[in-house]
């Protein structure tokens, strides 16, 4: 790297400030007597207004404690931008003594603030995860193999699944992939995507969670001019747009009733019709669809069609959760960890020991964040427990609930968490810290009627 292109990149300080137009002004105001430049994005964002962003290596994100799931997903949207940001958090209602941070905080954020801001800390935190980013982006930039996505691991479960992708790749039916989150869902809809004869084609992703229901008709089937007020131009859905390709339903469960019938139809003919026309569009694309929730359970709730089910799950691929296969946990985070940073990071047996008692209810995504954030806050080149956020009391506990949870959470606890969190099936599952799949399983079992 020559002079220029060294003061060049220490001028560039960037940082993406996600949050609500108020709160990220204030924040962009005072991060400038910092030298630090906010660039500002909406919670809502798109993909115009993320594009010319790209650049950015570190984010910050404002939001208060009750939207940690939703951030979360958010985070992982715009990881499919901005493949290696450093992520910290700013809570705007953190109370040391009430608040609960949720078990995966720390896998997603190197650092957390909360109001009112030590500025001079943020500044010196933002530089640190500035640093370490620069460090990653110039050894990803480098590695065009990276791009590929590989499923990782060499236990009976994965290998089983590669030979599953391998065959559903061959042939061009629905799939439905089901799993706790984390677990690589949308990472083998890639790889059947890649191995299938529509590589060539576009591979479109969509999160039916994501998005606002008033939004999801026209982001999946397009709309016309005109189509309704705020509609100035046309826009190609995201079906039309995977056309010769393979269109990814993420989270279908979120799926609004009415657009699964919609979806239904699309499924059937292969015909759509965007907002505002009556002319029908072919379009050929294979859908692949996701979920983390059990949809048997949600057809017997009466919020999924039980015809749309039958149409997605001619081949259903169930992901293991990575507990079921702890004996992937070591190359797995050797091969996280050397696509981090040029410096060598090596595992000490202690840490390694107690990566294999964690139950890491999310997953591969959990283990990989932990990863990453370990990257970049270690201070030599051994990780050691703390780096990777987990304390031996936390691994403990964690140990012990999903040990519970695996062998019996009596109705008697599962009626007391529905109880205290108002019928909140989320907010109850954390309560005893298991996925809502489980919770649901188990309230199945226990004969508990929602
Ligand atoms: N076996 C694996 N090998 C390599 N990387 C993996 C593996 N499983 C998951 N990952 C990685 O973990 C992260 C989470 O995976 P992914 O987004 O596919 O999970 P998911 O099951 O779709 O989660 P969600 O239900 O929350 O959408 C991704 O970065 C993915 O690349």
């Amino acid at each position: 790297m020559d002079k220029y292109e060294q003061t060049k990149q220490v001028l560039n300080r960037n940082v993406l400030v996600v949050g609500d137009n108020e709160q990220a002004d204030y924040v962009n105001t005072e991060l400038k007597r910092y030298n630090w430049h906010g660039l500002s994005v909406s919670k809502n964002c798109n993909s115009k207004e993320l594009i010319n962003k790209l650049e950015i290596k570190i984010a910050i994100v404002i939001f208060s404690i009750t939207e940690q799931s939703k951030t979360y997903k958010l985070i992982d949207k715009l990881k499919s931008y901005f493949k290696r940001l450093n992520w910290i958090a700013v809570l705007t209602d953190y109370d040391a003594k009430k608040t609960q941070l949720d078990p995966l905080f720390t896998s997603y954020f190197v650092d957390f603030f909360h109001f009112p801001i030590n500025y001079t800390q943020l500044s010196n935190c933002l530089g640190h995860a500035h640093g370490m980013a620069g460090i990653n982006t110039n050894k990803v930039g480098n590695s065009k193999q990276s791009d590929k996505e590989t499923l990782i691991g060499k236990s009976k479960l994965i290998q089983g699944l590669k030979e599953k992708i391998e065959k559903v790749s061959q042939v061009d039916n629905s799939v439905l992939l089901t799993g706790e989150t984390g677990v690589g869902k949308d990472l083998c809809a890639a790889i059947i995507h890649q191995k299938s004869n529509r590589a060539d084609g576009p591979f479109i992703s969509i999160n039916c969670g994501a998005l606002p229901e008033h939004l999801i008709h026209s982001e999946l089937f397009g709309h016309e001019k005109g189509a309704f007020t705020g509609a100035i131009n046309k826009y190609i859905g995201h079906i039309e747009q995977a056309n010769n390709g393979t269109l990814l339903l993420d989270e279908i469960g979120d799926l609004p009733l009415n657009l699964q019938v919609n979806l239904l139809h699309f499924l059937e003919d292969h015909t759509i019709e965007r907002l505002g026309s009556c002319n029908k569009i072919k379009v050929n694309c294979r859908i692949i669809a996701a979920t983390h929730i059990d949809l048997e359970h949600a057809i017997e709730e009466g919020k999924f069609r039980e015809d749309l089910f039958h149409r997605l799950n001619i081949i259903n691929i169930k992901l293991p959760e990575l507990r079921s296969h702890k004996e992937d946990i070591e190359l797995l985070a050797k091969t996280f960890l050397s696509e981090e940073r040029a410096r060598k990071l090596i595992l000490t047996d202690e840490t390694l020991e107690a990566m294999l008692i964690y139950e890491w209810p999310g997953n591969v995504r959990e283990l990989k964040n932990r990863l990453q954030r370990a990257a970049v806050m270690a201070d030599d080149s051994e990780l050691n427990i703390s780096d990777l956020g987990l304390n031996s009391q936390k691994i403990k506990a964690n140990a012990l609930y999903v040990s519970n949870q695996t062998k019996h959470i009596d109705t008697e606890t599962l009626l007391a968490a529905i109880e205290h969190n108002n019928h909140n099936i989320t907010a109850a599952a954390r309560e005893l810290n298991i996925s809502r799949t489980t919770f649901y399983r188990l309230v199945k079992k226990c004969n508990i009627k929602l």
